[in-house]
């Protein structure tokens, strides 16, 4: 069954627009002239039960936006949407109970009263019976550590503390879906870590189902296997986060580190015909460029052997760099071939970002 199933799906927003001046600022006060501003423009997406995503996209993409339509907060303007079996925004009592939501920026526990007292509430809000209350509150209070912390009123907490118990409260009535907006935003490594490794084990054991909106692309590294990337309102990424890597990546660089000097000519003598390009750092150490699509062993093997060797060290290009490029071209299709790719290198070599075909080519693969 699917948790998230959504069509065509779209958020305008009516929004004033204040003429100039003193004589707009009057004419404004018997006219108002509005504009609209589509925030999420007919974007379709399935996730099925038990799914992690990560819902990516630069500030002002329309991944908020999304999330509100989602879990209910706003109507849509357009399109369809179910969520855990119901329309959010017209189911809203029933839909509540099976849902969970994060905002790393808001929260959903009272001020000034014990940590303790926000989940009594929050079990009378939601209906939870007392037994169930107990053991999902023990259960959750020993994964996050927070005996210490019942008692203490938030606004006491640390950040990385108050994170915990949100998420610990967004989970008491036993959601099978949890939307979390920045869920690590401004914490340490640490906490972050913990917050990642308590969701990956909810999401085992439970089946929980996650969405997860995030600017870190660690915690979409470390918990999703898909991700949906957002440019303006649009979706233009739907995939694996290997594919997007191997569809972006630039190929990948092998370090060596000789236990002898060597030159430019020697080292490429080694590859032969194959399309690798060397460079040299120093007397002794050398780069190799090895495009995607050949196997790092096929360089590997002409290597050693043939020289001694103190010291191997592979670079892939990281995923904040590849999301980067995406967001800066506007789109996510890029078939490229191999002299794009050197082309490309060349051009991150001179500390300029990558270009690729213009946006024209949003939509899902
Ligand atoms: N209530 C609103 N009224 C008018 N415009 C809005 C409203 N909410 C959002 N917008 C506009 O919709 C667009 C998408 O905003 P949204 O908050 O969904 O982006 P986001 O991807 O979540 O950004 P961020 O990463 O900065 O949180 C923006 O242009 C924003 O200005």
């Amino acid at each position: 069954m699917l948790a998230i199933d959504v069509h065509q799906l779209r958020k305008q927003f009516k929004v004033q627009k204040n003429r100039e001046g003193l004589k707009g600022a009057l004419k404004d006060l018997f006219k108002r002239e509005h504009t609209e501003v589509a925030a999420v423009k007919d974007i379709s997406f399935q996730i099925p039960q038990g799914e992690i995503c990560g819902y990516i996209g630069e500030n002002g993409a329309g991944k908020s936006t999304t999330i509100k339509m989602l879990t209910g907060i706003l109507v849509p303007t357009s399109g369809k949407l179910v969520v855990n079996g119901y329309i959010p925004y017209k189911d809203r009592e029933k839909f509540v109970h099976g849902i969970g939501v994060v905002f790393g920026q808001r929260s959903q526990l009272w001020w000034d009263i014990g940590v303790i007292e926000s989940f009594r509430l929050l079990r009378k809000v939601y209906r939870v019976s007392e037994t169930d209350f107990r053991r999902r509150l023990d259960e959750l209070v020993e994964t996050m550590q927070l005996q210490e912390l019942l008692n203490r009123p938030v606004r006491k907490l640390s950040l990385g503390q108050r994170m915990r118990c949100e998420l610990v409260a967004a989970l008491l009535h036993n959601p099978s879906i949890l939307f979390l907006d920045e869920p690590t935003i401004g914490l340490d490594i640490v906490v972050k870590t913990e917050i990642r490794e308590f969701l990956k084990r909810l999401n085992r054991e439970q089946g929980t189902t996650i969405l997860l909106t995030t600017h870190d692309l660690q915690d979409i590294e470390a918990l999703c296997s898909r991700v949906i990337m957002l440019d303006d309102g649009r979706i233009i990424y739907d995939g694996g986060l290997d594919e997007l890597k191997s569809r972006w990546g630039k190929g990948r660089e092998v370090q060596f580190q000789f236990t002898d000097a060597v030159s430019l000519q020697a080292v490429a003598a080694m590859t032969g015909e194959l399309a690798v390009r060397w460079s040299l750092e120093n007397d002794v150490t050398a780069k190799v460029w090895i495009p995607r699509e050949m196997n790092v062993s096929e360089v590997l093997s002409r290597v050693v052997g043939q020289r001694d060797i103190s010291d191997i060290k592979i670079f892939e290009t990281n995923t904040d760099e590849i999301v980067r490029e995406i967001y800066q071209s506007g789109s996510a299709e890029a078939p490229r071939d191999l002299s794009a790719l050197t082309d490309d290198l060349e051009a991150t070599d001179q500390k300029e970002p990558a270009k690729v075909g213009s946006g024209s080519g949003a939509g899902q693969p």
